[in-house]
């Protein structure tokens, strides 16, 4: 770092190189073939979320991915459910690299792929992409969490759908980001429970937006977007639940009421479980029977979900397969909530 520079960053202890996203992609390339199936499962989740397709779409993994051999083994069991299901779910695999910290903690596997805070985003970066395409080649959609503006550029071409978080839906950054992202964006409420910030979040994502970023190469770019028609929200509770059913009517009212579409994604885990994972088979099931009562604006559900229920903490010996942040419901809870929401999804088609 030039000397001038160094007076003056005095508050960065050292700058190390990152590989482009070019290179990246072209180390871990995506085949014709899985591009086709990413760009298709686009399309049926945009078709999930604007009612052309009557199925649910529920997005179901690990509340965050530390070890992708484990994720890769719950990949190769919720494919077996996603293909016997599918006539009533369109499932989607959470995959997610990214954790949004309240204060400080372990910032997720591309962040800090060691889990010891040496922060080797080269490998993180390395080991998150080769995973999703492990995911694609088993026939599974990918969705992530982007909280990183720039981290998209590296792994964007394979995901079918994408949240902002709660801490980050109020950020102009975020939404920028999302109005240029290809696939459909889930915005959740706040932590506080606020549903008009993820709704300024979805009107802010639609609109065509300009800023800087860096291109495949790696180089600073301005980029122009086109603006994302496909952000929603997400109801993911707040300082209470927010999936009952007047919860659910009174968002679709504000959705309504702001000229967007009325459609909600409803998570049962985070504020509408309190972090129990043992509370999500019952939102799930409270979910369940709002959609056999014939709710068609829940388009789609989230389960946070491993192979070991709950959840552990970083350091010493980890339990193969169970969560290092949230708290995830078990395989087998899991199978039997997934059969529930398929049973609510068919009667629901049938009408
Ligand atoms: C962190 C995130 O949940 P949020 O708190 O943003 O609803 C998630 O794990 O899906
Ligand atoms: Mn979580």
């Amino acid at each position: 770092i030039p000397e001038v520079q160094r007076v003056s960053d005095h508050r960065i202890e050292s700058v190390v190189p990152l590989m482009s996203p070019a290179l990246l992609h072209h180390e871990l390339p995506l085949t014709h073939e899985l591009s086709a199936s990413v760009l298709e499962s686009r399309r049926q989740v945009e078709d999930v979320l604007n009612g052309r397709d009557p199925r649910l779409m529920v997005v179901v993994g690990p509340c965050s991915v530390h070890d992708p051999v484990a994720a890769a083994e719950y990949a190769d069991r919720l494919r077996d459910q996603a293909e016997r299901l599918s006539d009533d779910l369109l499932i989607v695999m959470r995959v997610y690299f990214e954790k949004p910290r309240s204060t400080v903690g372990w910032k997720g596997l591309i962040n800090d792929p060691e889990l010891d805070g040496t922060g080797d985003v080269s490998k993180g970066l390395r080991v998150a992409r080769a995973l999703l395409l492990q995911v694609l080649e088993r026939g599974l959609p990918v969705a992530v969490e982007f909280l990183d503006p720039i981290t998209p550029q590296y792994i964007a071409d394979t995901v079918a759908w994408g949240a902002i978080g709660a801490r980050t839906v109020e950020s102009q950054v975020h939404r920028q980001l999302a109005s240029g992202l290809s696939m459909p964006i889930g915005m959740k409420n706040r932590p506080d429970g606020s549903i008009g910030t993820a709704i300024d979040a979805i009107n802010a994502a639609a609109a065509k937006h300009v800023f800087p970023g860096i291109d495949v190469s790696g180089t600073p770019a301005i980029m122009h977007t086109t603006g994302n028609p496909d952000a929603h929200l997400v109801l993911r509770g707040g300082k209470g639940p927010n999936y009952s059913a007047e919860d659910v009517n009174a968002s679709l009212t504000l959705l309504r009421e702001a000229g967007l579409p009325e459609r909600v994604v409803v998570d049962c885990s985070h504020g509408n479980s309190n972090k129990d994972h043992l509370r999500q088979p019952i939102v799930a099931d409270d979910i369940a029977g709002q959609l056999e009562a014939g709710q068609h604006g829940i388009r789609g559900v989230m389960l946070e979900s491993f192979l070991v229920p709950g959840r552990q903490d970083l350091g010493g010996d980890l339990t193969y397969g169970q969560s290092v942040t949230d708290a995830c419901m078990g395989w087998d809870p899991t199978v039997e909530v997934l059969e529930r929401l398929a049973a609510a999804s068919a009667k629901r088609r049938a009408g």
